[in-house]
């Protein structure tokens, strides 16, 4: 795993700075997809900011008038108190107002970014549908991914950010008109104090960034690690294997290095930020004293003199506020890119062609000396496979673990492709035909199917999720599979939820498993049935019913068998025998036999073995 040491991550953060402007060309793409989720909301949230944003420079302007209407009043032999306490009022209105407005924000905000985590969720979930299997195989195009996903809340955040530092700028913009009309020097003590905080800023949030996304690898690592030292499906093999030091050592030893840089660099943003924000309360207490020179001398009212430090002390705020919002608008802007590039990827098939499928397959499938290397790896896992499947054949493969037999159905499935040679099916590539279609023409149960936790009944309809109300084919595709007989012992039948996860779950056997997925296959009538060691967790007596079965319902139907049990493999029409990434035999059961190869030397070990 390649890991960035602390040094080159100096030479990083000198790139990636100008990378995190860049990122900010994001920020209006990211504001259409928000207003496309909400436009009124979005209306609202912008007009309360607004109102948020001039309130304060008004209520400072309210409090001058009190003030200097209390010395006038003092002043005077016959008092009168109207307009004094009119401007309290005022204030006081002005005061509700304004929490009702940050209210106001916080819940549009908090609705908005609700609506647009769904939003975005729902985006990730159908694009990386459409991606490539093979990508998604890829550790590189994984670790955008993780990126895309794990920073919704970092989005919505940004959201805020972004629409916080525009009402900011409008408040500084009101206040330093304040200020220009009376004091306009103090500006230039104002700019002189921000500075080198907002420097201290920009510089330490990158390098932060840097140090998160060089990591990406390790801490899926270390979410990894998390998730099997801490969770029921592994938690027999780490007590009876005493795992749980070894899984402890390397999460901390990962996370340790991390956890040491991460403070390093945490340690020395404090210190220095501690620093410039002396200095900004320097600045902040010179300002002061000038403001009372200036009342003293009596060339500005004490009134005046309240705004005017008012106006300084909350200018100086909101500018560091705007400052360090604007260094994690450009950081957060640089997740934004992640997710972006994550969306954009564009699905390029090599091939344009889009050829409809043929309504019934004729000859069948050929492979025609098919080589194959999985993507970023030099070894080659098959090595010029050439056989046919004819239309209507029962074809069973066989060979040792590692043996290429399930990615020849990879292949099949256009999952990927041949590095070189071709598949034909009735003598057409099969990557001329439109994907999506092609693909609907396979019923498909792969050895490591996924056992999701939802009820029994979704569990079978995966199968073919049109059907998902369809209560008499879930019915039948389960009596197929066997898969009743495991409904029946369930409390709440083919409503029962399954796995651990969820209150009310029942956690399946791995054979009981194995027959609500099978139960799949038989949801839909594919033109080509491909069972990948179905059975293999199935005790003899279910296996041979469920393989019987099986024979029987596709009677006539191509279909491709794999299994490790000759038993089952016997009844297929044909065997081909791989044995690393070639094809070593092919023929009958009887054929094979009689042949004295590998395939007559594994049927008569497994038939010892059963004696
Ligand atoms: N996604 C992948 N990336 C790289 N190599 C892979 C990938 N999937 C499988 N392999 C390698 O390809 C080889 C063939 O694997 P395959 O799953 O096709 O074997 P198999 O014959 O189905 O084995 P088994 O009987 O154990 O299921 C193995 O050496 C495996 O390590």
């Amino acid at each position: 795993m390649r890991r960035r040491t602390p040094t080159s991550l100096k030479d990083d953060n000198k790139t990636s700075i100008k990378s995190s402007f860049n990122a900010l060309v994001y920020i209006p793409r990211f504001f259409k997809e928000i207003w496309k989720v909400n436009k009124g909301l979005f209306l609202l949230s912008a007009f309360c900011r607004l109102i948020g944003a001039l309130l304060p420079v008004v209520i400072l302007w309210v409090g001058k008038l009190i003030i200097d209407e209390i010395i006038l009043q003092i002043s005077l032999d016959v008092p009168d108190y109207n307009s004094l306490w009119t401007y309290v009022a005022m204030e006081f209105g002005l005061i509700i107002l304004s929490d009702l407005i940050s209210r106001a924000i916080s819940l549009t905000d908090g609705l908005l970014g609700d609506e647009y985590n769904i939003a975005t969720s729902v985006t990730i979930i159908k694009k990386t549908n459409q991606i490539n299997i093979s990508l998604l195989e890829d550790s590189e195009f994984y670790d955008k991914l993780e990126r895309a996903r794990t920073q919704t809340t970092g989005r919505v955040a940004l959201m805020s950010n972004v629409l916080g530092q525009a009402q900011s700028a409008i408040s500084i913009a009101t206040l330093v008109a304040g200020l220009i009309y009376f004091e306009p020097y103090l500006i230039i003590l104002l700019v002189l104090s921000i500075i080198p905080s907002f420097i201290n800023e920009v510089r330490f949030s990158q390098r932060q960034y840097s140090l998160a996304r060089s990591w990406t690898s390790e801490r899926r690592e270390l979410d990894y690690l998390r998730f099997i030292g801490a969770n029921d499906k592994t938690a027999k093999e780490i007590k009876l294997f005493g795992l749980t030091d070894f899984v402890v050592d390397r999460f901390k030893n990962l996370s340790e290095e991390y956890y040491q840089l991460n403070k390093t660099l945490s340690i020395k943003r404090s210190a220095l930020g501690f620093l410039f924000n002396v200095l900004g309360s320097l600045s902040y207490y010179g300002a002061y004293v000038f403001i009372i020179y200036r009342v003293l001398s009596g060339a500005i009212t004490l009134g005046e003199l309240t705004f005017l430090s008012g106006s300084f002390n909350r200018l100086m705020r909101n500018l560091q506020d705007f400052f360090s919002k604007f260094t994690r608008i450009s950081e957060s802007a640089l997740y934004l890119k992640d997710y972006f590039d994550f969306i954009d990827i564009s699905i390029v098939s090599k091939v344009k062609e889009d050829m409809p499928l043929p309504k019934q397959i004729k000859t069948g499938f050929e492979f025609k000396d098919v080589r194959f290397a999985y993507p970023n790896s030099e070894v080659e896992i098959l090595k010029g496979i050439t056989f046919n499947l004819k239309a209507g054949e029962k074809l069973a493969f066989v060979g040792q673990n590692g043996a290429g037999k399930t990615t020849l159905i990879k292949l099949l499935l256009r999952f990927y492709e041949p590095t070189s040679g071709e598949i034909l099916l009735d003598g057409t590539n099969i990557n001329r035909f439109n994907i999506a279609e092609y693909q609907e023409y396979f019923g498909v149960i792969f050895q490591d199917f996924f056992r999701y936790e939802f009820t029994v009944k979704e569990n079978i309809a995966i199968g073919n999720i049109d059907e998902l109300n369809n209560q008499d084919k879930i019915i039948n595709a389960a009596e197929l599979s066997l898969a009743n007989e495991v409904v029946s012992e369930l409390k709440h039948g083919y409503n029962q939820q399954l796995g651990k996860r969820f209150s009310n779950g029942q956690e399946l056997s791995g054979g009981q498993w194995q027959k609500v997925a099978l139960a799949r296959a038989y949801m839909k009538s594919a033109e080509v049935m491909i069972l990948d060691e179905p059975t293999s967790a199935l005790d003899a007596r279910a296996e041979s019913e469920v393989f019987g079965r099986f024979i029987g319902l596709t009677e006539g139907k191509t279909s491709i068998i794999i299994s490790h049990r000759f038993s089952t493999v016997r009844q297929a029409n044909r065997i081909l025998v791989l044995e690393h990434g070639k094809v070593l035999e092919i023929g009958t059961h009887e054929e094979l036999v009689a042949k004295q190869g590998l395939y007559s030397e594994l049927f008569t070990l497994q038939a010892e073995g059963y004696q």
